[in-house]
């Protein structure tokens, strides 16, 4: 393609680039290329590509043509004369306001609006909802109050009361700190002398309640009880409470005794009769103690001296049988045969 061709190429862009002069066609006989570098408003980078496009034929010219348009489209918009919106000369002062209409509608509500400041408003005047809104809004700016008189005090709350988001509180003036008041409630008061004690420990309530005179020594130790001394005797060796477990374990340990009429010592205890002088060297109270069960019933000694003890655990290999009355005919009658 010849000049004819260029300088069409550059018209074409020049009134891309001035959108409000619609006579695109006389710039399109502009063939000279200095013109174009020099009253264009392309920039040298768009020059250098119309030096390319000579070298191109036709259809590289086009394409070109189309590339940059969409480089232009994408980086920074260029105005055009088709697709150019009419210029806004008014600036819509009502954003915050939330309405979505057009601006048209926008810039008739504040010009209503400052008809409004300048005439009083009537009481019970008849308005849309949402002009009404919007002139409260605009007035409040400079009036304060949409709908009533001016007031003459100050329009700083009433600002304040019609404001999408109320701003934060006044901080109130710090009360002059009076003589008698504590500290603040976050601190806690300070305890007086009397209050100032131990704290309690783990061991606390195992303790007995404090006497009035407070000099007992020990407070772990009630003071009603009296101990009592311990009554254990010193076992011989070989006698000790193991020694008895090894014994009992033996099964042929003969600790039942050889018949109702030997040495031995019995007792009954639930019913049940045992022979407990094999136990006597093994028992810690020592052997008169138990001995004192001999021949008779031993449930109250032993329950009044140590219940928690495990009778038949101690005693179960030197059981000799099940008590009977001695009243029982029958019984003694057996009793008597056996001797
Ligand atoms: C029947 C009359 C009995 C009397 C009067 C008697 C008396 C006593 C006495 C005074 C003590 C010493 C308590 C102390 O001061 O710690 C004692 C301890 C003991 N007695 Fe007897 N006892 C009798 C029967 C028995 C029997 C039949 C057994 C076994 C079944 C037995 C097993 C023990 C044991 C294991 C202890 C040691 C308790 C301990 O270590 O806390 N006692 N006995």
């Amino acid at each position: 393609m010849g000049w004819p061709g260029v300088g069409s190429l550059a018209g074409y862009f020049f009134s891309r680039s001035q959108p409000s002069n619609d006579n695109t066609r006389s710039d399109s006989t502009s063939t000279d290329p200095a013109d174009i570098q020099s009253d264009s408003p392309l920039s040298s980078s768009d020059t250098q590509d119309l030096k390319e496009t000579r070298d191109h034929g036709a259809d590289g010219i086009t394409s070109l043509a189309e590339e940059r348009d969409l480089e232009s489209t994408q980086s920074t918009p260029k105005a055009s004369a088709s697709s150019a919106p009419p210029p806004v000369l008014a600036v819509p002062t009502l954003s915050l306001n939330g309405d979505a209409s057009n601006e048209d509608g926008t810039v008739a509500r504040t010009e209503n609006a400052r008809k409004d400041q300048l005439d009083p408003p009537a009481v019970g005047r008849v308005t849309s909802p949402s002009s009404e809104a919007s002139i409260n809004q605009a007035t409040s700016h400079s009036t304060g109050e949409g709908r009533k008189p001016p007031p003459s005090l100050s329009t700083a709350t009433s600002n304040n009361t019609l404001s999408p988001m109320p701003p934060p509180p006044v901080p109130r003036p710090r009360q002059t700190p009076q003589p008698n008041r504590g500290p603040p409630t976050l601190q806690p008061p300070l305890p007086s002398v009397s209050s100032i004690r131990i704290p309690p420990s783990a061991a606390a309530s195992l303790r007995a309640p404090p006497t009035s005179s407070g000099l007992s020594s020990s407070t772990l130790a009630p003071t009603t009880v009296k101990k009592q001394a311990s009554r254990k005797v010193i076992l011989q060796p070989g006698y000790s409470p193991l020694d008895w477990a090894a014994r009992t374990s033996n099964p042929n340990n003969g600790l039942r005794g050889n018949g109702r009429k030997g040495r031995d010592a019995w007792t009954s205890y639930q019913g049940k009769v045992y022979n407990i002088s094999p136990y006597a060297p093994y028992h810690p109270g020592g052997k008169g103690e138990l001995l004192r069960g001999a021949g008779k019933d031993s449930a109250q000694l032993f329950a009044e001296i140590h219940p928690w003890v495990n009778w038949d655990g101690i005693l179960g290999e030197c059981l000799v049988g099940i008590l009977v009355s001695e009243h029982d005919p029958q019984v003694e009658n057996g009793l008597d045969a056996m001797d």
